[in-house]
């Protein structure tokens, strides 16, 4: 085999001045082989001084690659002992103390031993022997491939200049060839490690063209991608100029414009709906401007969504208004059990639409606990009137776009809710239903109150103004109701333009009543049962009512009864299934048990014993009414009132309130006067975790404070309601309905109100107060003998306050029943 007759480079030739001994620069993510001249930045300290020494010498260096680059310091271990005798050609000085070196590596060396003596590294080096290279037919195949690769990847890389291909004319030597080439390429500092060490140059050769037949596939692959996004976008280019071409002859063809059969359809739409001249003139504008854009653009979808808007809202459609009192009468009642007084109300609102075209300024508003009917009160008079309806939830809704829209050029705008209602009706006449409105929120978005109010205002609504219509639009035949827990928590603004029309609370007489007539009928249709297949005993309905419900309306127990008939269906199909006929099922309090599961309320009935210290208040919340057990100890300590139960602020004031009054009048009562100073009193209010607030507890807590300290003993069929004053008044309290019937649902004989509220009785059912007895007084100590069993006070004179307290010495005494 011939030996390769190896032409030599300058740099090809022995070192003369090699020296034994040079300075260390430690790579971090490079390998430089020789043969080749490569620029590096040198940063650290110790490498700035090993590359001064070296140029202060004979410019010689080492260059070791590092087995670990994020190595800051690398000493002998985190060294390649293999390396690059090189030399510097040309040191820069940078900014920042940084120095770009131009080096040239010359013969690969190993480091025989480093010594760290200076602050830089040195090592004592052994060059490796300039062989000649036997060219194998193998290598010359090898080498051929690999330039041809090289040669590929210089063209095809638009990182690599053309001039690099230069190079392989001044490189005569295979391993110089080698490594000019694996300089260029993105080989890991790992693999070029391995190709300077490795001793055979057919395995050199071999690494090299592996990674260059790897980066060649790579770069087909990411050329044909681009090729193809290419071509797509230039496709996609040519349509939309064609289609441009197409609109610009179709315009000059066509002297409408309406050649697109798209908006010739919405075209022909918009001239058959009854628009107002001004929507009708707002139309036609955004449909010459959906004509002049073209369908890629975004303003297209905006035009077209605000058209499909107009195309979809009831025009000029009303329904017929049913006004037949009798039917309506008719079918209010069939729907509803007792509700007299709204349902009463309702017929004079029809009455009166019969007299008028329309009723200006009167908005209906059931106001009542939760599940009392209202919702569904307002869908009966839509019903009996032939009106569409419509709910919306104005629950929680804070922001004021809400309501009225958001202008069309924001993405993604839509009408607001009453719009939407609108549309979804279908007329222009339908019943909305404003639910929870006595929940609507108020943010830095706005209040969307002000927005509600043009709703509901009969002088503003024929020209609302959703702000994504940008039009008038006419809600003055809209008949609105609204709902609401508590009328006192509307906005007064809103409130005034309303007919509050309240809905108690049920007693469980009713709540059987409505179960049989309404409730379980309509849940056995709605089940696939019928009422022979299943009968619901009263006694079973009323363990339902007490023991898995704790409401004022009849949701729950709705939501339970149901559940008793999924429990019926699925043992009536089990029983087909088996084959057997399906058998009569009695819902009975045992069934009701043994389906529903264990009780989730105690019938925590009252005491039936007179006990000291503990009074029965009458508590409202908007879920409806409850008795209150206000309980007052005594303990050993000094000035001290403790108050627990999840009271709110209104609350504790007015035990504070209580506790002055019976401080101020501890003669009268026949206590000591120092009483307190050796006393702490404790007043709690279960359920402890449910929070309590309002004033009307302040009586109530007064009482049992006196009933503790003068160990007087209460009547416990006995509730108060009431606030006190420091002077022992009594003033009206809210709720009068609701706690009454949370009075008769306990089976109490009597409650004591304040006088003040003694006309509100005139407006409350008298099935409400049948049986109870009710007391009005003005003065706390006129409830004396009605509370406490025997009530001899030294200072008050029977009931009468004789005590110093001049104000309430004044008042009529009388007890009102
Ligand atoms: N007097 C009644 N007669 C017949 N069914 C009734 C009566 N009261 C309530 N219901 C029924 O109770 C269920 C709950 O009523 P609805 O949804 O109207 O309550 P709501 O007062 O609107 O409650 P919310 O305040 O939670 O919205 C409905 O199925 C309704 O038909």
């Amino acid at each position: 085999m011939k030996k390769h007759k190896q032409k030599k480079s300058p740099r090809d030739q022995q070192i003369p001045d090699a020296p034994e001994q040079v300075p260390v620069i430690p790579l971090r993510d490079t390998v430089i082989f020789p043969n080749t001249m490569f620029p590096i930045l040198v940063g650290r300290k110790a490498t700035i001084e090993a590359v001064n020494t070296a140029v202060e010498g004979n410019k010689y260096v080492l260059l070791c690659a590092q087995t670990d680059p994020e190595e800051e310091h690398p000493g002998p271990d985190s060294l390649h002992r293999k390396g690059t005798l090189a030399q510097i050609i040309q040191v820069l000085h940078l900014p920042n103390d940084l120095l770009k070196v131009l080096i040239s590596g010359i013969r690969i060396a190993e480091a025989d031993s480093f010594d760290e003596q200076e602050s830089y590294l040195t090592a004592k080096i052994s060059l490796q022997e300039a062989k000649s290279v036997t060219m194998t037919a193998r290598l010359k195949a090898l080498i051929r491939k690999t330039k041809e690769g090289f040669e590929r990847l210089v063209i095809l890389n638009q990182n690599l200049p053309e001039e690099v291909l230069l190079g392989f004319e001044q490189n005569y030597n295979p391993e110089n060839l080698l490594y000019f080439m694996a300089s260029y390429l993105d080989l890991d500092i790992d693999e070029k490690q391995q190709i300077l060490e490795d001793p055979d140059i057919e395995n050199k050769y071999r690494k090299v063209l592996t990674h260059l037949t790897g980066e060649l596939e790579l770069l087909a692959v990411s050329n044909e991608i681009n090729e193809k996004v290419q071509d797509e976008i230039q496709e996609t280019q040519r349509k939309f100029y064609i289609q441009e071409q197409i609109k610009i002859l179709q315009d000059e063809l066509d002297e409408d414009g309406y050649s697109d059969p798209e908006l010739a359809r919405i075209k022909e739409e918009l001239d058959k709906l009854a628009l107002p001249d001004a929507a009708r003139a707002k139309a036609n504008e955004e449909l010459e401007r959906l004509k002049k854009t073209p369908a890629m653009s975004p303003d297209y979808s905006v035009s077209r969504n605000y058209l499909d808007w107009i195309l979809a809202l009831p025009w000029g459609k009303y329904s017929e208004d049913r006004l037949d009192i009798t039917a309506v009468h008719g079918a209010l009642e069939k729907d509803h059990f007792g509700l007299e007084k709204p349902k009463e109300r309702i017929l004079e609102y029809i009455a009166v639409l019969n007299l008028v075209n329309k009723i200006k300024g009167q908005i209906l508003c059931f106001e009542g606990p939760p599940g009392t009917g209202k919702t569904s009160l307002a869908k009966s008079i839509a019903d009996a009137m032939n009106r569409q309806m419509v709910r919306i939830s104005l629950g929680g809704v804070s922001d004021e776009a809400e309501i009225r829209g958001h202008r069309k050029t924001y993405i993604g705008s839509m009408p607001g809710r009453i719009i939407q209602a609108i549309k979804k009706a279908g007329t222009m006449n339908p019943v909305i239903i404003l639910d929870e409105i006595d929940k609507l929120g108020k943010d830095m978005r706005g209040d969307p109150s002000s927005a509600v109010l043009e709703v509901l205002d009969p002088e503003q609504n024929d020209t609302f103004n959703d702000h994504y219509m940008d039009l008038d639009f006419d809600l003055s035949q809209v008949m609105f109701i609204t709902t609401a827990n508590v009328a006192g928590h509307i906005q007064p603004a809103l409130l005034d333009r309303m007919e509050v029309i309240s809905l108690h609370g049920y007693l469980e007489h009713d709540k059987v009543e409505i179960a049989k007539r309404h409730l379980i009928p309509r849940l056995l249709s709605s089940h696939g049962l019928t009422p022979s297949r299943v009968k619901f005993k009263d006694d079973a309905i009323r363990t339902v009512i007490r023991s898995y419900t704790a409401e004022a309306g009849v949701r729950v127990l709705e939501q339970n009864l149901a559940s008793l008939c999924r429990k019926v269906a699925k043992l009536t199909v089990k029983q087909k299934k088996d084959g057997k006929k399906p058998s009569q099922i009695t819902i009975n309090e045992k069934r009701v048990r043994e389906f529903l599961g264990v009780p989730k309320y105690k019938d925590r009935s009252l005491e039936k014993k007179d006990k000291v210290g503990s009074v029965n208040g009458l508590a409202w919340t908007s879920t409806g009414g409850s008795i209150l057990q206000l309980d007052v100890a005594r303990m050993f300590g000094k000035n001290k009132l403790i108050l627990t139960g999840k009271l709110g602020d209104v609350m504790k004031e007015s035990a504070q309130a209580a506790l002055t009054y019976v401080r101020s009048h501890t003669s009268d009562l026949g206590l000591s006067e120092d009483f307190f100073e050796k006393n702490e009193l404790h007043v709690h209010i279960p359920e402890g975790a449910i929070p309590k607030d309002g004033p009307s507890a302040g009586m109530g807590i007064a009482l049992a404070m006196i009933s503790l300290l003068t160990d007087t003993s209460v009547r416990h069929d006995v509730a108060v309601t009431g606030e006190i004053t420091l002077r022992g008044e009594v003033y009206a309290v809210g709720g009068l309905n609701e706690k009454l019937l949370a009075a008769r649902r306990k089976n109490l004989s009597r409650v004591i109100i304040p006088k003040e509220n003694l006309p509100d009785l005139e407006e409350i059912p008298s099935k409400v107060t049948e049986g109870l007895k009710i007391t009005g007084i003005d003065h706390i100590s006129e409830s004396f003998p009605f509370v406490f069993r025997s009530s001899v006070f030294p200072g008050f004179d029977g009931q009468k306050d004789t005590g110093n307290t001049t104000a309430a010495a004044g008042r009529k005494k009388t007890a009102g029943e």
